[in-house]
C-alpha cells in the first residue's frame, strides 16, 4: 500500500544521462524500433543531449629543439689535462599524428591551441648523451584534412642564410680590386663555450664552419607545404615535424691543431607548424533536406541518438551522427556480402537544414555541405506535408549542384516526371519495398587507400562527383493528411527518371539513377523507417 502510494507522489521523471557519458556517435539496432517507443520520437524540446563539436581550427605545433654539446675534460689523478669528454645534446621531441576511429569532434585540439613536444636535455661531461625530448601524438578523428598555413623551420633559415653569404662572397671574389676581409659576426646561438669562459672568447676561438643538421628521421616529413588527407584509420603514427637534432659535443671538434677545443655546438631549434584542421565526417549515409523537413526525427527513429527536435527552422546547428547496427546481436552481420568486408553497421550524418542559394553561404549550409560530400550514399528527406515534393527534392538537387560547381566548376541543371506505386495505408502498415529492386550496388565510391608516398605524405582523397553517388528519397510525415498523392507523385517522377524519362535533378545525364526509390516514413510514429537500412544494406553489401 505504502509502496503504490510512494508511486503516485513520486513527480514524473524522466531519466537523463549525464551528458559527458553519451557518446557523439549515438548507436542504435534499427530492429529494435518499435511503436512503444514513440515518445523519443515526439520529445519536448528540452529533451535533447548536447555535444560539444567543432569541426575546424587552428593549431600552432612546435617540435622540441635540440639540446646543447657539452664542453668537458677528461680529469683524473695523473691526467693534467684530458682529452674531451663532452657527451651530445639530445635530440628534441617530434610532433606526431595518427587518426583514430571513435573521435569524433575537433573540440579537444581546438582547446590546446598550441603544442609543444619538449626539448633535448644537455649533453654531460664524461661522454654522457643528453635525453632526447618527449614526443607529442596528435590524436584526429577519421576524415580529418591537416594543411599548413605557416612555418617556421630554423634549419631551412640558417641554410638560406649560408646560401647568401657564399653568395656574397663570390661576389666578393669577382670584384677582386675590392677585397675586403669578410666580417663574419659571431655565433653565438651556435656554439657552447667553455663554462670558465668569457663572452670575449667568442671573439679569439676559431669555430669550425658548421653546416645545420637534422634528426635522420626528419626524412619522413611530409613535403613542404603539408597537405593531409587522412579519410582512413591509421594503425602507425605520421611524423608531421621532426624535433631538432642535439647539438655535438666538443670532442666532435678535435683537429690536429686544436686538441681540446674549448666549444661545443648549440642543439638545433625546433620547427614551428601553423596548421589548419578540418574534420570532415565520413559517414554511409547523408541527410540532405531542407530546415524542419524532419530529418533529426528521422535520425532518431533509426538510431539511439539524442539529436535535438524542434518544430521551428534549424533546431540543428552542427552535424550529427548515428550508427544503426545490423548484426544478430552477437555482432555477426545479417547482409552477407560478397568479396568485401561484411557489414555490421552503418553511420548517418545529419546536417543542418539546407536553405535555397545555401551554395552562396545562406543559412548554414555551406559549411556543412562539405560533410555530405564525403558521405558514400545520400538520402534525400523530402516532407510529404510541405508543398510538392518533386519540385523541394530538385531545389536540394540544385544546391547540391552549386555547391559541386564551386568545387570543381560543373553544370547544372532541373528536371520533371513519369511511371507507377501502390500506395494504400492510412497512417500505419506502410508499403513493403519491392525486394526485386535495389540491387546494384556498383556505382559506390571505391575505399581510399591511406598508404603513405615516399615522401611521407598521404595520398589526396579523390571523390566521386556528388551525382555519381547512389541516392533515395525519405518522403517523410506520410502520417499527414493529403501526402499519399504527393508520395505517389513523387514516385511516379523517380520511377521516370530511372527510365530516363525524365532528366536526372541533378541535371548530369551520368548521375546515379541505377535504382530510385522513395521511402513513404513517419519517422514521428516510427512507420516505414524500417524499410530504410534494408535498403542501404542492399547498397552497402
Ligand atoms: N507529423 C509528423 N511530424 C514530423 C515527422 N517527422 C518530423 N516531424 C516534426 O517536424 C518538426 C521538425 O522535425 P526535425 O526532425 O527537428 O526537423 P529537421 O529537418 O531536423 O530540422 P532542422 O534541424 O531545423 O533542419 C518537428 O516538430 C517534428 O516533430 C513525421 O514523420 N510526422
Ligand atoms: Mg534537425
Amino acid at each position: 500500500m505504502a509502496h503504490s502510494r510512494l508511486l503516485l507522489t513520486l513527480p514524473k521523471c524522466r531519466c537523463r544521462v549525464p551528458t559527458a557519458s553519451i557518446p557523439f556517435i549515438a548507436r542504435g539496432r534499427w530492429q529494435s524500433t518499435n511503436a512503444a517507443d514513440l515518445p523519443h520520437l515526439n520529445p519536448p524540446p528540452d529533451d535533447y543531449s548536447r555535444f560539444i563539436f567543432q569541426d575546424k581550427c587552428r593549431v600552432t605545433v612546435h617540435a622540441g629543439s635540440g639540446g646543447h654539446g657539452c664542453v668537458s675534460f677528461l680529469r683524473e689523478k695523473f691526467i693534467e689535462e684530458g682529452p674531451p669528454n663532452g657527451g651530445d645534446g639530445g635530440s628534441g621531441g617530434s610532433i606526431y599524428i595518427q587518426t583514430v576511429e571513435g573521435l569524433t569532434s575537433l573540440h579537444k585540439l581546438a582547446r590546446r591551441g598550441v603544442i609543444r613536444a619538449s626539448r633535448g636535455r644537455n649533453g654531460q661531461g664524461k661522454s654522457k648523451g643528453g635525453k632526447r625530448g618527449n614526443d607529442v601524438l596528435i590524436q584526429v578523428p577519421v576524415g580529418t584534412v591537416v594543411r599548413e598555413v605557416d612555418r617556421d623551420d630554423p634549419v631551412a633559415n640558417e641554410l638560406a642564410r649560408l646560401k647568401s653569404e657564399r653568395l656574397l662572397r663570390q661576389q666578393e671574389a669577382e670584384n677582386e680590386e675590392e677585397t675586403t676581409e669578410m666580417f663574419t659576426p659571431v655565433r653565438h646561438d651556435r656554439w657552447v663555450l667553455y663554462p670558465g669562459a668569457n663572452p670575449s672568447n667568442f671573439l679569439t676561438v676559431k669555430f669550425p664552419r658548421s653546416r645545420p643538421r637534422r634528426q635522420h628521421i626528419a626524412a619522413m616529413e611530409p613535403q613542404a607545404p603539408i597537405f593531409l588527407d587522412l579519410s582512413q584509420p591509421m594503425d602507425k603514427p605520421l611524423l608531421l615535424a621532426a624535433g631538432g637534432a642535439g647539438g655535438m659535443g666538443n670532442p666532435h671538434f678535435v683537429t690536429r691543431n686544436m686538441g681540446r677545443p674549448e666549444f661545443a655546438a648549440r642543439g638545433e631549434g625546433g620547427m614551428r607548424l601553423e596548421l589548419d584542421f578540418e574534420l570532415k565526417i565520413l559517414a554511409d549515409i547523408g541527410l540532405v533536406g531542407k530546415p524542419n523537413a524532419g530529418k533529426s526525427t528521422l535520425l532518431r527513429s533509426l538510431t539511439n541518438s539524442r539529436t535535438r527536435i524542434g518544430n521551428w527552422e534549424f533546431t540543428t546547428l552542427s552535424p550529427q551522427i548515428g550508427t544503426v547496427i545490423v548484426d544478430d546481436y552477437k555482432g555477426r552481420p545479417l547482409v552477407e556480402s560478397k568479396g568485401k568486408i561484411p557489414r555490421t553497421h552503418f553511420t548517418i550524418a545529419d546536417i543542418p537544414g539546407l536553405v535555397e542559394d545555401a551554395h552562396l553561404d545562406r543559412g548554414l549550409g555551406l559549411g556543412f555541405l562539405r560533410h555530405i560530400e564525403r558521405a558514400g550514399i545520400l538520402a534525400f528527406v523530402v516532407d510529404l506535408s510541405a508543398g510538392d515534393p518533386i519540385q523541394g527534392l530538385q531545389k536540394l538537387w540544385r544546391e547540391l549542384g552549386e555547391y559541386g560547381r564551386l568545387d570543381e566548376a560543373e553544370p547544372v541543371d532541373e528536371s520533371e516526371d513519369g511511371g507507377v506505386i501502390e500506395w494504400d495505408t492510412s497512417g500505419s502498415g506502410l508499403p513493403e519495398l519491392d525486394p526485386s529492386r535495389g540491387r546494384r550496388r556498383s556505382e559506390l565510391p571505391a575505399e581510399t587507400p591511406t598508404t603513405v608516398r615516399k615522401d611521407g605524405s598521404l595520398p589526396r582523397l579523390t571523390l566521386p562527383p556528388i551525382h555519381k553517388k547512389p541516392w533515395f528519397v525519405v518522403a517523410t510525415k506520410a502520417d499527414l493528411e493529403n501526402t499519399q498523392d504527393r508520395y505517389k507523385d513523387l514516385q511516379e517522377y523517380l520511377t521516370a527518371v530511372e527510365k530516363g524519362l525524365a532528366e536526372h535533378p541533378s541535371g548530369h545525364a551520368d548521375g546515379w539513377k541505377e535504382s530510385l526509390h522513395a521511402v513513404p516514413v513517419s519517422a514521428m510514429r516510427g512507420e516505414g523507417v524500417s524499410r530504410i537500412p534494408k535498403l542501404v544494406m542492399e547498397f552497402l553489401a
